[in-house]
């Protein structure tokens, strides 16, 4: 790192000692030089012994000298390349809800992250607990204990997915893999970890045996409710720990887990303000350069997802315009034909490639690396490059305990009050000013947006095997509940001070403002699907003819229009990887979508609006009954 804190990708050493190796290597040149002279004045002359012995000593020399020679090139100028410069990156995982997101759920994201192919002391990973929970705590000191044979184990066998669970299920038989003796014993090692926080889970609480375990329990001391407590943070490994240790010696990446406080009397904001509540608290322990956010129920499903993450922010034409790396998502629970349509297929594999060819893609809340400074609001000016500074580590000379005190302000629900995080109030909606932005359903979205709205752009990136895999939604009523906060969300952006169609105007491309109205008219769209569902059948039994007769011409363009939309919509879906099934699935829940959900969320939004409502955030279920998965 240069004194200007600058931080190249990586960095290129000249070897040590190099005056001395050259002094060195002259000294032996002329050595040999001298020999060979020797050899060359010291022939024996025609007729004496040896004559003929000694030229092949000497070409032999010779030859060797030239060799020599040759084997300076490879000495003379070594140079080594480092990458410990990479910049350092910040997991944040949200969780909310131990009934609806099991522990151990939440840990098989946690463990899939901090087995990135990503050198260690560069990462650090952070888990929200919007519940609090001491069975979630609980396991994620479980999963530290096993990530210190998980991680060598991922990195040795080169494993791929690094969630334990979706790695453990992908192997049928112990015999497929090469080294049968060490996944047998780290999956024994899995499932024993697996029993104990099932147990516990299963109970509702921890024994005095488990709670002994760790000093970080009596945190919960003075814990009311789930929506009544202190906040609670637990730096469970310190990267700077030099005990911190894997089973094979080499240090561990930092783990902490944050509960922002919450009262009944104030609101929390959900994931937006867990999220800033982790900024505040990330800025004082590890303060890397690239956040990464994934929703608990979204593990890596590729390891060198950062790696190629950093690719587009460290692109030396365009990567210091970008802001945020979206990543494409898959779905693991959603059936071939896609009983409700919730894989977002199309969305995926062909709008969002849309929305990069316009500016950039939404947020979309989990599987995406953000430049922090562009989180925390800063405007792009051409002053921005894609070098990376670091600040100094912000935890240098500071205890443990010093450094969990220190955080454990920053996410008390009245910090916000009087600080730049504070509120600004808009028309309709209240934000904060720095971070994520609050009193939107769709937090990441409206986010996303007014970080481009402040010049930058965004990546869209879909690898053929999907690097982020979660959970969907998979009844209808789940369905339904999620599109309705989407639907929303979207129209209160519309709404909203940061509206696409009015603030947006001429800060982002036309292009892109008409791709976020698109998202944004969903809700309001269910009035035309209603009234066209409603009123063109019962005019029909009326006998009042509202289309043309099919001996018209003008039915040409009716059926013309008709057919060529669908028929593309197919191919569309098809060509996203769909089956005809599901496609036909999507155009079935596409129609109790409008009517309902867009419908609902059209008139929360209107309400909220006005002052009538408060803003709640209902957390799509990630567990299901056998009979429902079946
Ligand atoms: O009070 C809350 C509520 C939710 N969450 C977390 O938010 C995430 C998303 O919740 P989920 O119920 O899974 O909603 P989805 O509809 O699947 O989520 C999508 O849509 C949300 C906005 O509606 C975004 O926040 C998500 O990142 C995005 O994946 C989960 O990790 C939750 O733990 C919190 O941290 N605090
Ligand atoms: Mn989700």
């Amino acid at each position: 790192m240069g004194s200007d804190g600058y931080v190249p990708l990586f960095e290129t050493k000249k070897v040590k000692g190099r005056v001395i190796y050259r002094l060195f290597s002259v000294s032996i040149f002329v050595g040999i030089r001298l020999i060979l002279v020797y050899r060359f004045k010291c022939i024996p002359r025609e007729g004496e012994d040896g004559r003929w012995v000694w030229i092949g000593l000497f070409a032999a020399e010779l030859w060797f000298s030239l060799f020599w020679v040759c084997t300076q090139a490879l000495r003379w100028n070594r140079v080594y390349r480092y990458e410990d410069d990479l910049p350092k990156v910040d997991i944040f995982v949200c969780t909310a809800d131990p009934m609806i997101e099991p522990p151990m759920m939440v840990i098989n994201t946690v463990l899939s992250v901090l087995a990135y192919d990503y050198p260690t002391q560069k990462l650090s990973v952070y888990l929200s607990d919007d519940a609090g929970s001491e069975i979630t705590f609980y396991a994620l000191l479980e999963a530290s204990h096993f990530a210190k044979e998980w991680i060598p184990y991922c990195k040795k066998f080169r494993v791929e997915p690094r969630s334990p669970e979706a790695y453990f299920l992908s192997i049928s038989d112990p015999n497929d893999v090469k080294e049968t003796k060490e996944f047998v014993a780290i999956k024994k090692l899995y499932e024993d970890m697996e029993n104990q926080i099932g147990r516990a889970a299963k109970l509702g609480r921890l024994s005095g045996e488990q709670q002994s375990k760790h000093k970080g329990f009596s945190q919960w001391d003075s814990y009311s409710s789930i929506r009544d407590h202190d906040t609670i943070l637990q730096i469970l490994v310190d990267g700077r720990d030099p005990n911190a240790r894997d089973i094979e010696g080499r240090s561990l990446p930092t783990l902490v887990y944050l509960a922002q406080e919450k009262r009944p009397q104030h609101p929390h904001n959900f994931k937006a303000g867990a999220m800033n509540a982790l900024i505040r608290v990330y800025e004082k322990i590890s303060n890397g350069q690239i956040i990464h956010n994934v929703d608990c129920d979204m593990y890596s499903n590729d390891s060198q997802s950062v790696r190629d993450a950093l690719c587009f922010f460290m692109d030396e034409e365009k990567g210091q315009e970008v802001a945020f790396v979206q990543f494409s998502e898959g779905f693991k629970n959603v059936t071939k034909n896609e009983i409700y349509g919730s894989s977002f297929r199309v969305g995926m594999e062909v709008e969002f490639h849309g929305l990069d060819g316009n500016g950039g893609p939404l947020y979309i809340g989990t599987g995406c690396f953000h430049r922090r400074d562009t989180l925390c609001g800063r405007k792009f000016d051409k002053e921005c490059t894609n070098r990376w500074y670091m600040k100094n580590d912000p935890r240098s000379e500071v205890s443990l305990q010093e450094l969990e005190a220190k955080s454990k302000v920053l996410a008390s629900c009245t910090y916000e009050e009087n600080t730049q995080w504070g509120k600004e109030a808009s028309l309709f909606l209240t934000f904060s000013n720095t971070g994520l932005k609050y009193g939107c359903p769709v937090e990441d979205v409206i986010t996303g947006l007014s970080i481009q709205c402040k010049g930058w752009k965004s990546v869209y990136f879909n690898p053929e095997t999907k690097a982020f895999i979660g959970v969907a939604p998979i009844t209808l009523p789940q369905t339904l509940v999620q599109h309705k906060r989407w639907a929303e969300g979207n129209f209160l952006i519309l709404l909203s001070k940061y509206s696409p169609a009015w603030y947006a105007l001429g800060k982002i491309s036309f292009g892109l403002q008409l791709g976020y109205c698109h998202y944004s008219f969903w809700a309001p769209s269910c009035f035309a699907t209603l009234y066209f569902s409603i009123v063109p059948s019962l005019y029909l039994l009326k006998g009042t003819p509202l289309f043309p007769q099919s001996s018209s011409l003008w039915f040409v363009p009716f059926a013309y229009v008709i057919s060529a939309k669908y028929s593309y919509s197919l191919a569309e879906f098809l060509w996203s990887g769909g089956t005809i099934l599901g496609w036909w699935n999507e155009q079935r829940i596409w129609l109790y979508k409008r009517t309902s959900s867009y419908l609902f969320g059209f008139i929360d939004a209107i309400l909220k609006s006005a002052g009538f409502s408060d803003q709640a955030f209902v957390i799509t279920a990630k567990v299901a009954d056998e009979d429902v998965s079946e």
